[in-house]
């Protein structure tokens, strides 16, 4: 047994204001996050007592009261936090109910929090927080997102050992005696504001704006590369963040629930940034060469383990001979021996005055220094033998040539129609470089083969989950008529295909239900197994759009947009998660979670998370290429938002390329994908563009030909 006892610990009690978690505490989960807060704490602190109310004021002030004005010296309170109603909806008084009830108030520890919390999102400024002491006890609001909760508590639980001490006064001498000295001591030490703890989430980055190496060539954007002007009112230059402090959660109830979406607005390009900026480095595998190889990255210079040829080697069919001094050769020579394509034949060395019959691709003979095509020969006589008997009977004479008339004119020249060892490749000459990719029609895979190069170091092309999300969804294949409400899953199939198509290996993970406990579990299941994960719906405002609060909250992801200024793809939702990998390291895997409306998610797969595959799998530069096309009918202009077209371009005999529409592009119409090749990049704007303008299309297929 230790002989000294520990110091007792400081008293804390928990104020959830919440409607929702006030009929439903399943619904709340501040709670559990706060209490491990204090845990962290060493023992300092018990969690005396948590308590949950609704957003109502005088119910707010009666539970502060019963925990503060009732106190002696067996039972005194030193601190309560409160968290949600922080916020500026109509409901949100928790600060006003607080305010009221304080004997002095603490802006330094509102400083504290404030600054803290600012560092990580500016939506931090949205939260207004008192704090103060009501007659022993200290007082703190937090907001209402249990994240952001975390991270106010974060920023101050080092000095309110101190703070408790001093406002606990005479009802502390017990507390004075066993503790105040490692209590001062550590919030000496580590005080000063603390909140060192609250941010360490790689936030706080100051992200680029503009290209990142791969803006001019002609791929790897969208039209947001461009400024289009007309984001009016866009939130530019904000740190998106996943921590607001009241971020969405639809789960908390109508009072709890953002009318407008708290993630600042991207505009395209600065989504394209974001996603350079934190999809994860590709990562290095040694594999085979054969067929699976097309579509990869070499992650290596690769040279000729051999030469090309190996061997000296005829360029035609003919007569090898060795070329006298001053080059002539007409005349009838003997023919001394063959040389087929036949490998590991010894050949005897060829003397000046004789020839050899080879076919081409053989090896030369030794000492033979050229070969003259047959078309310059004559046969002049042959030997004759009987051919073995065979079961045919044939029994017809097989003629080998014995004496061959060479009639060329000119002079011969040493090395004619040979080639030399190395003369296509040397042995040791890089063939491919590092970032080349590996085409099916381009003939890396040839060259490979040819220098006998077995085994090549590539970039691992990541394998991607997709899961279609909503409790609407249905198996597109479910046998029967639809009940009123139901929808066939149309994003899962084209997602998978288009993925596939794009050279990935893709995990079918399924439609889930809008519950958070589904979602939840099932993306844990999909980042143990794939690296990007695509999801569709459940990003929009609704109530069961559970996306973003899962990744936030219960996946402790982050979410780097949310929102980005285009059309379709509003919502589209770009996050990364940590997880350990098989080694036990820390690795940050992706999820895309693309709008429900199949338009909508088949144009954000192609704009934002082809980007992200390509950049893991090493291809450079991201995305689709981009080039000019002339508007083949006018287009209407959406007023506020860039636009992508859904559109087929054609080229015809001049090589000029024209766009024409899919037809109507409502995000919901799957059919204004049907026969798109292209996603042209409009610009928003009040006028429609005309008929012959041009505009920069991403190319998602092959070119249509008008010959
Ligand atoms: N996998 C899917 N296949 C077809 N339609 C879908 C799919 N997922 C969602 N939708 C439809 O898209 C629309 C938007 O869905 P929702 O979940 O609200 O998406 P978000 O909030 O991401 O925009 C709804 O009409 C929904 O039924
Ligand atoms: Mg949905």
């Amino acid at each position: 047994m230790p002989s000294n006892t520990p110091p007792p610990a400081l008293k804390a009690a928990i104020l959830i204001v919440s409607t929702t978690a006030s009929q439903d505490p399943s619904t709340d989960s501040a709670d559990v996050t706060l209490r491990q807060v204090f845990e962290e704490q060493q023992s300092q602190w018990e969690v005396h007592e948590s308590k949950t109310v609704p957003d109502d004021v005088i119910r707010i002030q009666k539970q502060i009261k019963l925990w503060t004005d009732n106190q002696n010296d067996n039972n005194v309170i030193n601190l309560i936090v409160t968290t949600g109603g922080t916020g500026f909806a109509v409901s949100d008084q928790t600060p006003e109910a607080v305010s009221v009830l304080l004997h002095k108030e603490a802006p330094g520890l509102v400083h504290g929090m404030l600054s803290a919390s600012l560092q990580v999102t500016p939506f931090a400024m949205m939260s207004r927080p008192v704090a103060g002491v009501r007659n022993g006890t200290v007082i703190i609001t937090l907001p209402g997102s249990p994240k952001g909760a975390k991270e106010n508590l974060q920023a101050v639980i080092k000095m309110l050992p101190h703070a408790c001490l001093q406002a606990a006064g005479a009802n502390s001498r017990a507390l004075h005696k066993g503790g105040v000295k490692k209590l001062e001591r550590e919030a000496g030490v580590e005080g000063g504001g603390g909140g060192g703890h609250g941010h360490g989430h790689g936030h706080g980055h100051g992200h680029k704006h503009h290209g990142h190496g791969h803006g001019g060539h002609g791929h790897g954007g969208g039209c947001g590369r461009h400024d289009h002007g007309g984001h009016g009112g866009l939130v530019r230059h904000t740190t998106p963040s996943s921590s607001n402090p009241k971020s969405n959660d639809p789960t908390l109830g109508p009072s709890r629930r953002h009318r407008e979406s708290p993630f600042p607005m991207l505009s395209v390009s600065e989504a394209l940034d974001q996603i350079a900026q934190h999809t994860p480095p590709p990562q290095i595998v040694t594999i085979k060469v054969d067929s699976s190889l097309v579509g990869a990255v070499l992650a290596e210079d690769v040279s000729a383990r051999e030469n090309v040829p190996a061997f000296r080697a005829s360029i035609v069919d003919g007569y090898a001979v060795v070329v006298p001094a001053d080059g002539k050769m007409r005349g009838v020579f003997p023919v001394v021996s063959v040389s087929h394509a036949a490998p590991g034949d010894q050949m005897a060395t060829l003397k000046e005055g004789e020839i050899a019959r080879i076919t081409t691709g053989a090896p030369l003979p030794p000492g033979a220094t050229s070969v003259i095509m047959v078309e310059d020969t004559v046969l002049v006589s042959t030997t004759s033998k009987e051919a073995p008997e065979g079961p045919e009977g044939g029994g017809e004479a097989m003629e080998e040539e014995k004496e061959v008339e060479i009639l060329a004119e000119d002079k011969i020249q040493e090395g004619e129609n040979v080639r030399e060892v190395g003369s296509d490749i040397k042995q040791g000459q890089m063939i491919l470089r590092k970032g080349d990719q590996v085409s099916a029609v381009g003939g890396e895979i040839g060259l490979l083969a040819a220098v006998g190069v077995g085994e090549v170091t590539v970039y691992r092309r990541p394998v991607v989950g997709i899961l279609s999300t909503g409790d609407e969804i249905v198996e597109h294949d479910r046998p029967g008529d639809l009940r009123l409400g139901e929808v066939r899953d149309t994003n899962r199939l084209t997602l998978i295909s288009a993925a596939r198509d794009w050279g990935y290996v893709v995990v079918d993970l399924g439609v889930a239900r809008d519950k958070a406990g589904t979602l939840e579990e099932t993306l844990r299941q999909a980042l143990r197994q794939v690296d990007v994960v695509i999801t569709t719906g459940g990003v929009s405002m609704g109530e069961l759009d559970l996306l973003k609060p899962t990744i936030e909250r219960s996946l402790g992801g982050t979410i780097h947009f949310g929102r980005v200024a285009m059309k379709p793809g509003k919502p589209t939702t770009f996050a990364t998660v940590p997880v350990k990998d098989n080694d036990g390291n820390r690795i940050n895997k992706v999820i895309f979670s693309l709008p429900g409306n199949p338009a909508s998610a088949l144009v954000t797969f192609h704009l934002f998370v082809l980007p992200s595959l390509h950049q893991l799998s090493g291809i450079s530069p991201p995305g689709l290429p981009k080039v000019p096309v002339t508007l083949g009918h006018d287009f209407a202009l959406d007023r506020s938002r860039p636009e992508y077209h859904r559109a087929i371009v054609s080229v015809d005999r001049n090589g000029v390329l024209t766009a024409v529409s899919t037809g109507g592009q409502r995000s919901s119409r799957v059919g204004s994908m049907k026969g798109a090749n292209a996603l042209l990049c409009m610009p928003s704007g009040p006028e429609p563009l005309r008929k012959g303008a041009k505009v920069e299309a991403l190319l998602m297929g092959a070119l249509r030909t008008d010959l």
